[in-house]
């Protein structure tokens, strides 16, 4: 299906858009209702629609009523093309989402005091702070390694070996976040810390339970470090989305989605979305969705029911 007939099939608003040379804008003149909250879709979620290129992956996210988008990868792209992207964020006036600042998922790089690699942290959340201000970005995700049962040390072996105890090891997270805290404050920047679970994806990484980062956030207790929630995550770790959600809202900064089994788009799952969203909606959420997911099904059918997962999931 072309992109025109499918906003005529899903009833596009006709509310006039200009992007591009006025030929296209008046070919490209309508564009969905706005979801009622920002869902940020990823590259490539929509490429067999809009094809290869970003900027063009956005257009046509923009055009179905997304009104942020999420790009993990920002940090590795050039400048050049930070530049671009950014540019038409804004023509497109669309927010843009986190990118990963640091992450480390199979080393205790938080949990012990290591300087060398202390400052290979703190030199990723400097570096971190040119992309963002260049993409126009406020938040970036923070994954702060394995917790310190499985380096690779000599004296390491699965039937014991020295382990740091399990308070020693918060405290150093603390000690680090506090650090990388105090490079992002003066610009106004946010690092969200990532719980991951250990079942499904990352096992041994150190912080998998939102009450855990709830914890790391009231401690290193700075504007500069919040909490992701990633309803995924979370729903395989420890379930009781909402209750919990509200038990650490006040330190949430960011959502990402994604259903249980297959983390893929909402629907696929036993995660009740609509029910979800219109809480996190309630509470007056005014800030970015990450769907950070795979698509259910291939091909430009997918993408199409990508949207109208979003959709439904928002008609609360
Ligand atoms: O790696 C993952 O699974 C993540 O969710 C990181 O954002």
């Amino acid at each position: 299906m072309q992109r025109r007939d499918f906003l005529a099939a899903t009833g596009a608003a006709s509310t006039a858009f200009a992007f591009g040379n006025a030929a296209s804008s008046a070919q490209e003149s309508k564009k969905s209702k706005p979801f009622q909250l920002k869902y940020a879709p990823h590259v490539n979620t929509f490429k067999q629609s809009a094809g290869n290129d970003i900027v063009d992956q956005m257009k046509f996210a923009a055009d179905h009523g997304f009104t942020a988008w999420e790009d993990n990868g920002m940090l590795k792209r050039s400048a050049e093309e930070q530049n671009r992207i950014a540019k038409a964020m804004s023509q497109l006036n669309m927010q843009m989402g986190v990118f990963v600042a640091y992450a480390s998922f199979d080393e205790p790089v938080f949990a012990v005091k290591n300087e060398d690699k202390w400052s290979e942290v703190l030199e990723a959340i400097k570096a971190s702070v040119e992309v963002a201000k260049r993409t126009n970005v406020k938040w970036m995700t923070v994954v702060p390694g394995s917790v310190d049962q499985q380096g690779n040390s000599e004296n390491w072996n699965r039937y014991g070996g020295p382990r740091l105890a399990e308070g020693y090891q918060t405290a150093n997270v603390i000690e680090l976040l506090k650090r990388c805290s105090a490079i992002l404050e003066p610009h106004d920047l946010v690092m969200v810390l990532e719980p991951l679970n250990w079942y499904a994806n990352h096992g041994g990484t150190f912080l998998s339970r939102s009450d855990q980062a709830y914890a790391l956030c009231k401690a290193v207790d700075s504007p500069s470090c919040k909490i992701l929630f990633d309803i995924y995550h979370q729903q395989i770790t420890e379930g009781n989305l909402i209750p919990n959600i509200d038990a650490c809202w006040d330190e949430i900064a960011y959502f990402q989605s994604g259903d249980n089994p297959g983390r893929k788009e909402p629907g696929t799952g036993e995660i009740n979305y609509r029910n979800v969203f219109k809480h996190i909606h309630s509470k007056g959420f005014e800030g970015i969705i990450g769907m950070e997911h795979g698509n259910s099904i291939k091909g430009k059918e997918g993408e199409q029911a990508v949207i109208q997962a979003y959709r439904d999931a928002d008609a609360f």
